[in-house]
């Protein structure tokens, strides 16, 4: 693959309703997006970094600097080119794993659609659909969150993750549970919110039948987690401490998680991801794929994903509506019975349109070799 030029463009993209977790409310998407243009064909990816360093270190503006000062410079000086080649050769850069995975993604959309293979085939997906499921807000109040779960369980999701973080955990849980019953699948996501100090209280979340309890402690506390989990029955699944498959490796081992939420942009690329998955199926530990309200670049891209044999639980891939009124590719839309397509044609298999893509674009810059 010779690079010609590479676009790295800002999208300012509308949510739907305010998207509210323990760590930030978002009413907008701050995307930056890479276009890696060759001989053959073009890629697109996008970088999973929201606005602001909350989720985790990397935020959009920062990983914007990130790949134009340090990581396309080093792919421009390669003389030769493949997506096997990126990570090793951004590997000097310490960190900024999804700024160095909107770049491998890119590269790979691109050779893969020159070449007419599926993101989905190259990965080794054995499935045609994703079990689609939905991730829900945090609301002011009960009410207004029993209305948005009954207006998804209509709309068909396979599963329900409700955001909890401490004062909003057991009232909402134990609503759901009552208004929808126990054959709703259900599951709770914290994003760190909570300390080793609040095992005994996690521990009345096993009297609902959660599917996982996911990231209850902070990145960084691996035994932490150890330690709930001998406390706590309901499983406990790792996000932000997943960083990549030796992470998964570490974290399986000392017992911190019997599930694992693989989000390739917080690995650093589809790449790393798929071992990630391999790991994990080694160690008889399920996974799902996550999300980070993506637009359908990246969420088709998670759905090429989705489809390896180890993703075994509903993702967190749902529809282009659940957040977009209009989304930047043609939307992805989901099945009566809370199924997803995973894409057919070449690379991730869309494109953005081009009317739309004008219309939200912030900013755009072309660097070249
Ligand atoms: O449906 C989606 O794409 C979002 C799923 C979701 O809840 N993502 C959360 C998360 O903590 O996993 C998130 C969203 C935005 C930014 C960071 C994290």
């Amino acid at each position: 693959t010779n690079i010609e030029a590479v676009e790295l463009r800002r999208v300012a993209i509308p949510l739907a309703s305010p998207f509210r977790t323990s760590f930030s409310t978002q009413t907008e998407r701050d995307v930056l997006l890479v276009r890696v243009i060759t001989d053959q064909a073009e890629g697109w990816a996008e970088c999973v970094a929201i606005a602001d360093p909350l989720y985790s270190s990397e935020f959009t503006d920062g990983a914007h600097r990130i790949v134009a000062d340090h990581l396309l410079p080093r792919l421009f000086a390669a003389d030769r080119l493949n997506a096997d080649l990126v990570a090793p050769l951004l590997e000097p850069v310490r960190g900024h794993r999804m700024a160095k995975a909107a770049v491998e993604t890119a590269v790979l959309d691109a050779q893969l659609k020159a070449a007419g293979v599926p993101l989905s085939r190259h990965l080794g997906a054995t499935a045609t659909h994703v079990d689609s499921g939905v991730s829900v807000s945090i609301y002011d109040a009960v009410p207004e969150l029993l209305d948005a779960v009954a207006g998804y369980l209509d709309a068909g999701y396979r599963r329900i993750k409700l955001k909890i973080e401490p004062g909003w955990d057991i009232e909402p849980v134990a609503a759901v549970r009552e208004r929808f019953g126990d054959d709703v699948l259900l599951q709770v996501d914290a994003n760190s919110a909570y300390t080793r100090s609040d095992a005994r209280h996690l521990a009345r979340l096993d009297a609902f039948g959660l599917l996982l309890i996911e990231q209850p402690l902070d990145e960084e506390d691996i035994a932490g987690h150890a330690e709930l989990a001998r406390v706590v029955r309901t499983p406990i699944c790792l996000d932000e401490s997943v960083v990549s498959a030796q992470a998964a490796y570490e974290a399986i081992r000392t017992g911190a998680c019997t599930i694992v939420n693989i989000k390739p942009g917080r690995v650093g690329g589809y790449l790393e991801a798929r071992r990630v998955h391999d790991v994990c199926a080694a160690a008889g530990i399920p996974v799902w794929a996550g999300g980070m309200l993506e637009t359908g670049i990246g969420r088709a891209a998670n759905l090429a994903l989705g489809g390896l044999p180890n993703f075994t639980l509903p993702s967190d891939i749902s529809a282009s509506d659940r957040y977009f009124k209009q989304d930047l590719t043609e939307p992805i839309t989901m099945t009566e019975d809370g199924r997803i397509e995973i894409p057919t044609g070449p690379g991730i298999g869309v494109a953005p349109i081009p009317e739309v893509l004008a219309e939200l674009t912030v900013s755009t810059e072309v660097l070249k070799p």
